[in-house]
């Protein structure tokens, strides 16, 4: 037997903890615009005045948790200090796109274990009558946060019955302001205005990170987390830099900055180097092409496909009318109903717009048409792999066999 034991190896890392996902930082670094405007909104909490119902919304990865944290934290430390009577709710609305869901983890979340109500079978009333005692035997002031809201549907909306709950008279003791925080851009205009108008009577806009901003979000992290001279000087501007082309995402450039450290650990670096970012940089695009190709529906994957048995014979840059007809083929293999050729077209722009393919508009000199063609915008043996469980059904078209590991526990179609 091997002799393999494991040692613990902190030389690079002082606390690798603090640059995952649940780390909560002491101070927010990069958001002085929008901490002003929350602390505003948050103002009436702490004048004991009925609370304002505040909606943020931005892009994933630009704060909005991590502010409202801090910003929660430190007014129920100071509501506290004031003798105010504050209860903070926090709900993630991920999986609930009801209102009554939403109400059901509400009264579970205030009611004591043993107490709990079962989340079906109560009328919808019923299940509101309930919310209001719970929060009315709370009382003082009530902030529910409601995470990713935008997966509550509309009709009856628990978003217009909660602010309207005092002045109906359902609730008469409790102060209730609701949190909302989106990432979904469009949830906010396609409100209904009666829901809009008192959801978002303060509105809070998160914009993306531009390099300086993320650069102090990862100096502020990289004092955490690494020993003193375990970065060299280019690595955290390069992150920054990444991060703020990807999105102005802080997660993203976090995930970097990790990725970076523990390739350096993995090659017993003495530090982690400009090169270890361009590798993890390199690794964490291909996991993401390869996710968003494995979440592409069937025929979108068809049409790639064919693209790549194009590019597999060195027939690309392909015209849209090649990819087609590649397509019909690959459909009668697998027995799928083919689409039109003008879904195609849609496809292969889906497929542009994720910058899966690069698709160029192209002017025929001779004729004075116009016509596309599309190439593949990354390697070929990655996106065959990332399109591993289609191709396993519809069977390797033979120009791509080379290119396909295992390729004899596949069925082949020829
Ligand atoms: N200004 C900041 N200072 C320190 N850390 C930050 C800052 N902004 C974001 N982060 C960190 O980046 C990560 C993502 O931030 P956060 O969860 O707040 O984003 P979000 O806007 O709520 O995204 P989502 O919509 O996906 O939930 C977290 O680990 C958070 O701690």
């Amino acid at each position: 037997m091997n002799e393999i034991s494991f040692q613990p190896d902190d030389s690079l890392y002082r606390n690798r903890d603090s640059l995952s996902e649940d780390y909560t930082p002491q101070t927010i670094v990069g958001r002085d615009d929008e901490i002003k405007q929350y602390h505003t909104a948050l103002q009436p909490v702490i004048n004991g005045e009925q609370p304002s119902n505040i909606f943020l919304y931005g892009k994933t990865g630009v704060g909005k948790t991590a502010v409202t944290n801090y910003l929660l934290n430190q007014l129920a430390d100071d509501a506290h200090r004031f003798d105010l009577d504050l209860s903070i709710i926090s709900l993630n609305c991920e999986g609930l796109n009801s209102s009554y869901q939403v109400a059901v983890n509400l009264v579970n979340r205030i009611r004591a274990p043993e107490d709990q109500i079962s989340k079906t079978g109560h009328p919808q009333y019923e299940i509101y009558e309930f919310l209001w005692r719970e929060l009315d035997a709370l009382g003082g002031t009530v902030l529910l946060v409601l995470d990713e809201v935008d997966n509550i549907g509309e009709s009856d909306s628990i978003l217009y019955q909660i602010p309207r709950a005092r002045s109906n008279g359902n609730i008469a003791d409790a102060k209730v302001g609701i949190i909302g925080i989106s990432n979904d851009l469009a949830f906010r205009e396609n409100l209904s205005a009666k829901v809009r108008s008192s959801l978002c009577e303060k509105s809070i806009s998160f914009p993306p990170y531009d390099a300086t901003e993320l650069r102090s979000v990862l100096e502020q992290r990289a004092d955490v987390a690494f020993h003193d001279n375990a970065l060299s000087t280019e690595v955290l501007p390069l992150c920054a830099a990444y991060g703020a082309q990807d999105a102005g995402d802080a997660r993203k450039a976090l995930d970097l900055l990790r990725g970076a450290g523990d390739l350096a650990r993995a090659n017993n670096a003495d530090m982690v180097t400009e090169d270890h970012v361009n590798q993890a940089q390199n690794e964490l695009e291909r996991e993401e092409l390869m996710d968003g190709i494995a979440d592409l529906a069937d025929h979108q994957q068809l049409v790639l496909y064919a693209l790549t048995t194009l590019e597999a014979e060195q027939e690309t840059p392909a015209r849209s009318q090649a990819v087609f007809e590649r397509y019909k083929e690959l459909c009668t293999f697998a027995a799928f109903d083919a689409r039109t050729s003008r879904r195609v077209r849609d496809f292969l722009a889906d497929l542009a717009k994720l910058s899966i393919i690069i698709s160029s508009q192209r002017n025929d000199g001779l004729s004075g048409g116009q016509y596309r063609d599309h190439e593949l915008d990354h390697n070929l043996t990655t996106i065959l792999n990332a399109m591993s469980e289609l191709i396993e059904r519809v069977g390797i078209h033979q120009t791509v066999r080379t290119h396909i590991q295992n390729s004899d526990n596949i069925v082949l179609s020829e």
